[in-house]
């Protein structure tokens, strides 16, 4: 199975639960604003520790509080798509990308996937929130991640913008397989991109 999790966790007011089982493809979380569904990504990520539970991605333990694993963040293999793109404002495009880069060869492929070869040498801040979005997505496939975690890649876009970051979700999602754990509160991206919906 791509994702087996099963976590509870108790942030102030609100008790974070979920018990899921995904295979591969896109797997999409879905629930209304507050169910704690950035919270699971930050789990799964290893950057929030669950209070009780076990997960698993890809077959992999990557947290089981009944046998104390715990991996931390940096060993999970992880790429992380930020709800913002939080792309380094003093790199041009390309190192942005190269950051973290675990072969510099697939820059190229990624890029075409993506996109975004026309950007490699702009500056962050003069790139559209859309084409901001890529470049984040292209940086976390080329860390050579072993699964993709996607906070809302496409909120606060226009309809252009999001049909643009859909079609490249797609394209990763059947290119470059990896299994993708991606959050929403829109029925309709979720319709689209999802081989599974999960509801919190
Ligand atoms: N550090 C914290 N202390 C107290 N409560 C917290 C903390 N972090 C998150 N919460 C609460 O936990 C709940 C889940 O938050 P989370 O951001 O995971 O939800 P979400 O489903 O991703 O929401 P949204 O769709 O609005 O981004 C919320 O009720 C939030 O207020």
């Amino acid at each position: 199975m791509a994702f087996e999790i099963q976590v509870a966790k108790r942030l102030g007011e609100a008790e974070i639960a979920l018990d899921c089982v995904a295979g591969d493809g896109l797997t999409i979380l879905f629930g209304p604003s507050g169910t704690g569904k950035t919270s699971v990504l930050n789990m799964v990520a290893g950057l929030l520790r669950p209070d009780r539970g076990r997960i698993s991605v890809a077959g992999r333990v990557l947290f089981d509080a009944a046998t104390g694993v715990d991996v931390p963040p940096q060993h999970r293999r992880a790429g992380y798509v930020f709800q913002d793109p939080r792309l380094f404002p003093h790199r041009r495009v390309r190192a942005n990308l190269l950051y973290g880069a675990r072969d510099e060869r697939a820059l190229p492929a990624t890029v075409a996937m993506l996109g975004i070869g026309h950007l490699l040498d702009r500056w962050p801040r003069t790139l559209s929130g859309g084409e901001a979005r890529r470049v984040a997505i292209g940086r976390a496939l080329l860390s050579d991640p072993a699964f993709l975690l996607l906070d809302e890649p496409l909120s606060s876009l226009d309809r252009p913008r999001r049909a643009e970051i859909m079609d490249a979700l797609l394209r990763v999602r059947d290119e470059a397989r990896l299994p993708m754990l991606m959050v929403t509160h829109d029925p309709e991206e979720a319709e689209r991109l999802a081989t599974r919906v999960v509801t919190l």
